[in-house]
Order: C-alpha cells, then sequence, then structure tokens
C-alpha cells in the first residue's frame, strides 16, 4: 500500500502522467486532423508535425518542406502536411487551384499569415489585411500600379540604370569577376527608394547608407518567424514573438515617413512616386483619377490613416526589393550559364536600342524574348516559394468527401508545380522556348504562379516585371555574363527570407561589349 501511495504522491509520478495525456492529446487528437479525413499524409513526429528538424538547424527554406512533399503526393488531387502542429492543406491539382484562388475567391479571400494590427503595426499592410479591410485597401491602392504610373516612374529608373552602368565600370577596373547578387540588390534598392519614398538612396555608389542596412533586414526575421507567420500565426500572438529587430525596423520607417511627408508638405513638393499617392490617399481618400485608372471606388471620407500609411509604404519597399532582385540575379546566372539564350536575348535588346526613339517604356514591354526570358527565370526560380490562403467557411472539395473545414490553411506549392517534370519536362532545364505563345497553349494556365492568381494576385506585378526588364537592357547592352570557377553549379535558397533569395554569392565573369553589336539573329 506504501508503494502504491508514494506513486501517488510523487511528482515523478504526475508529471509523467501529464506528459503521457499531452501525447495522447497530440497523436490522437491534434495530430488526428487528416487521419481522421481520409487525407493522404507522412507521419508526423510530436511536436514538429513535418518539418524536418534539420529546418532549425541547417540552410532550409519553408519551401523546401513544401516542395519535397508536393514530389511525393503530386499524384493526388491535394494532401496534408502538419507545421509543428497546424494541419495544412497542400493543393496539388490545377482545377483545385483554380477552385480556390479564382472561382471561389470569397471563400478564399484571406491568406491566414500572421496579423495583428495592435502588437505589429507593420502587419497592417495589404498582404497581410483580412476581408473588408483588404478590399478597401486594395481598391484605393491599385491605381498606383497601373500603367500609367509606372510610364510617369520610368525616367527615374533609367537614371538608376546609368549609375549601375558606372558601378559595373568602376568595378570591372579592379576584377572581371563580379558579385551580381549584390549589384542587383543594390540596383533594386535605389530604384525602389526612389519611387516610394522619393529619394535615391545611392546604394550602387554608397552601399554604407543607413537604408541599406534596414533594406537588408526588412524581409530578414529569423527562419523561426517565417515559418510560423506564414503557417502557424496564432504562435506568434500566444507568445507574443515579434523579433526586436521588426520594432526597430518599424521604428526607423515611420520617422522616415514622418520626416519625409513633413518635408514635402513643408516644401510643397510634388513628385510622381508612390509617397506622393499615399499621401493623396491621407489627405482625401483616394488618388487623383488617371484617364486610364479604374474607378476605385474610394470616397473622400474614407482617408488613410499614418500607421496605414507607413506600413504600405514598407510593405511596397520590401516586396519589391528581393523578389526583384533575385529575378534579375537568377537571370543573369542563367545567361551565363546558356550563351545562346544570352545571344540571341542581346540581339533582341540591341534592335530595340538601335531604334530612332531608342528604348522606350512601351518597347520594354513588347520584346518577345526578354518576356520569355524573364517567364523562364521566374519558373525556375518563383521569388514565392508558395501562396498562402484561408477558409473562411467549410467547403466541399468538388469530386471528393473531403469538407475543408472554416479556419483551415492551404497552400498552394508554386515551386513543386515548378519543378514538376510531368508538368515542364526535364525541369531543370533553362528554355525560355517554354513560354512561346503555342508552349503556353498547351498547359493549364494555373500551372504558372509566380505572381499568384485571381483577385488577390500580386499588386506589384507590373512594377515587379519591368524592373529586372529594364536593367536587363542596360546591362546586356553593354556587357557579357560568363560562369567562372567561383559560380554555383546549382543555385540554392536562403532559408531567413519569405522570398527564395540564392543562398552565398552569385559570381559572375563580366564582359564589356565591343561596339559591333550582335548583326545576324543568332
Ligand atoms: C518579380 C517580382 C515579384 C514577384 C515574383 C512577386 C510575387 C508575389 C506573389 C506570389 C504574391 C502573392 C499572390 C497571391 O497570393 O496570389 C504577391 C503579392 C503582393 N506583392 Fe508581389 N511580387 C513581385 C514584385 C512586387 C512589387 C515590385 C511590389 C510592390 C512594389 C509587390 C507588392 C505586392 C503586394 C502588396 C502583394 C499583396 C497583394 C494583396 O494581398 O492584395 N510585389 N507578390
Amino acid at each position: 500500500m506504501d508503494f502504491y501511495e508514494n506513486l501517488v504522491y510523487s511528482k515523478l509520478f504526475w508529471a509523467t502522467a501529464v506528459l503521457f495525456g499531452v501525447y495522447l492529446y497530440l497523436k490522437y487528437i491534434m495530430y488526428n486532423c487528416w487521419s481522421r479525413n481520409g487525407v493522404p499524409h507522412d507521419s508526423p513526429s510530436i511536436p514538429l508535425g513535418n518539418v524536418p528538424f534539420s529546418y532549425f538547424t541547417e540552410n532550409l527554406p519553408h519551401g523546401e518542406i513544401i516542395r519535397s512533399s508536393y514530389e511525393k503526393y503530386k499524384n493526388h488531387r491535394y494532401h496534408g502536411l502538419y507545421i509543428l502542429n497546424e494541419p495544412i492543406l497542400v493543393v496539388n491539382d490545377p482545377e483545385l487551384i483554380r477552385l480556390i484562388l479564382v472561382k471561389n475567391f470569397t471563400n478564399f479571400c484571406n491568406r491566414g499569415t500572421y496579423y495583428n494590427e495592435s502588437t505589429d503595426p507593420l502587419s497592417c499592410a495589404l498582404p497581410r489585411l483580412v476581408d473588408d479591410k483588404w478590399k478597401r485597401l486594395r481598391a484605393k491602392l491599385s491605381p498606383t500600379f497601373t500603367s500609367g504610373s509606372l510610364k510617369k516612374m520610368y525616367p527615374l529608373f533609367k537614371e538608376v540604370c546609368d549609375k549601375l552602368i558606372k558601378t559595373l565600370d568602376t568595378a570591372l577596373e579592379e576584377s572581371d569577376v563580379l558579385e551580381v547578387k549584390d549589384i542587383a540588390s543594390r540596383f533594386t534598392m535605389d530604384c525602389i527608394s526612389s519611387i516610394v519614398w522619393g529619394f535615391n538612396v545611392n546604394s550602387l555608389q554608397n552601399p554604407k547608407h543607413e537604408f541599406c542596412k534596414y533594406g537588408k533586414i526588412v524581409n530578414d526575421f529569423g527562419k523561426v518567424f517565417v515559418l510560423l507567420s506564414f503557417y502557424v500565426p496564432d504562435m506568434i500572438d500566444f507568445y507574443s514573438y515579434i523579433p526586436k529587430k521588426r520594432k526597430n525596423v518599424h521604428a526607423f520607417f515611420i520617422y522616415l515617413f514622418q520626416k519625409t511627408v513633413a518635408y514635402r508638405r513643408g516644401n510643397k513638393i510634388v513628385r510622381n512616386d508612390f509617397l506622393n499617392m499615399l499621401m493623396q490617399l491621407m489627405d482625401r481618400g483616394y488618388v487623383e483619377k488617371e484617364s486610364e485608372a479604374s474607378s476605385t471606388n474610394a470616397s473622400g471620407d474614407d482617408k488613410l490613416s499614418m500607421n496605414e500609411a507607413v506600413a504600405q509604404s514598407v510593405i511596397f519597399f520590401a516586396a519589391g526589393l528581393e523578389t526583384t532582385s533575385s529575378a534579375l540575379c537568377c537571370c543573369l546566372y542563367e545567361l551565363a550559364l546558356h550563351q545562346d539564350v544570352q545571344k540571341k536575348l542581346q540581339w533582341e535588346i540591341d534592335q530595340a536600342f538601335a531604334s530612332p526613339e531608342g528604348l522606350t517604356y512601351e518597347k520594354i514591354f513588347g520584346m518577345p524574348y526578354l518576356d520569355m526570358v524573364l517567364c523562364e527565370t521566374l519558373r525556375k526560380h518563383p521569388g514565392s516559394p508558395v501562396l498562402n490562403r484561408i477558409s473562411l467557411a467549410d467547403f466541399d472539395v468538388p469530386g471528393s468527401k473531403f469538407r475543408i473545414p472554416k479556419g483551415m490553411r492551404l497552400v498552394i506549392p508554386v515551386n513543386g508545380i515548378h519543378s514538376d517534370p510531368n508538368v515542364y519536362p526535364d525541369p531543370d532545364r533553362f528554355d525560355p522556348s517554354r513560354f512561346t505563345p503555342e508552349n503556353r497553349a498547351k498547359r493549364h494556365p494555373l500551372v504558372y504562379l509566380p505572381f499568384g492568381e485571381g483577385p488577390r494576385h500580386c499588386i506589384g506585378k507590373r512594377l515587379g516585371v519591368l524592373k529586372p526588364k529594364i536593367a536587363l537592357c542596360y546591362l546586356l547592352k553593354n556587357y557579357s555574363f560568363f560562369s567562372c570557377e567561383k559560380t554555383q553549379p546549382r543555385l540554392s535558397y536562403m532559408s531567413n527570407s519569405f522570398v527564395q533569395v540564392p543562398a552565398g554569392g552569385v559570381y559572375l565573369r563580366v564582359e564589356r561589349r565591343s561596339k559591333e553589336r550582335t548583326e545576324a539573329f543568332p
């Protein structure tokens, strides 16, 4: 009897009983979602679910977890995954993807990623907003991204391109091997600071500018924050886990924003940039109508608050920074490895510059091969490895017995689909001809998703395409790029970023082109 009494009163007994209870709860209730619903999945481990331990110890990007599970289950229309304790439905079938992103958008209009206006003001930016708040802001901001608005900003980009060429010329005096990731990042930083904030940081010539420091960390809040904010956002609130870096970034940008707005107001400065448009939204609640801009449904009483405006300026900056610089860097890397593609593209670019009006905004969007090359780059190296959505209400998956419950998080495995040999044969091969109009027409439109799809697709798509295209035109007009001993044989991506950014430096040998241009079409 003594033995049993002692046992019941011993701390060890109760600690073991509690742990065992938690284990049973996790195993048979929390981690039972997919088995209960007959959804194919890998068995999870407690407490990481299907997140490999190497995610925390090695350089494993979050998109890789989704890509490798897609590879295993791609023959199913959907499959399940546990990111820590959160069941995530991975949607593999393009028709089902269309149902979610486009046809049943009202049920899947939110991303379900981390959002808490009061504790983290940066999170009240467009990508994370929900329901009517998102709808209202998207309608207000859309005119800032029209072709007309971007055309007005085009001269600012040309200025930055001239500096880009000067920077490369100076760097080439030292060595013919250049680290192009850094150059692409500084080019993008200068474009985006100029069009969003209205001043040229000139990081191409002054890489130590304070702005560059914040530019570098604005997308880097650590891999744990990346994982939680994309897939298990409730944990961020539960543990009040906002990285200090993120608070500093907010403080820096709010100071910068207020100072710049006050300066412009005081000096009555009007510039064709996003800041000007955000100021209009704060003052009047709508952007001055352009002839081609569609109605914004904005009313004058519905003005943007200072916090909302700051958050949007930061997201334009952050979203436009790594996605675009990564696209440019990956494209230069692929061109260096594929000289035939590079020569063909140089020919097209030379023709555009040689015409009487030179390179114009319209011409950049009318160069078919340039477009194919960039499409193939974003197919092989999509900036965003996944698209996120959350279900607002129960949703019956057509042709199956599975009902997606209200509140379930879904992921579209963009990087998995883009590297699926059944969709893109020999997916590791860089082949722009996949994007001729005929070849595009042979594929389901929803198997190419670098900018997402449906009403919540990337609002900055046109700008995201324009920046790498104009940089490529100027760079390839003046230089040729080659692989060298320091070039990585294969690109891998960083693990601490939301976006797929090449890990390590991307080194290429760069040669100034001679005056004679490619005369014959290669
Ligand atoms: C190559 C460049 C870019 C790529 C690959 C890219 C990719 C994406 C993707 C995949 C999404 C999610 C779409 C979805 O869920 O369906 C997105 C959303 C978004 N992007 Fe981009 N993007 C790029 C450039 C830009 C630029 C330059 C800006 C702004 C200056 C921008 C601002 C945004 C915003 C604000 C959203 C959220 C839209 C919303 O929720 O309504 N992006 N982008």
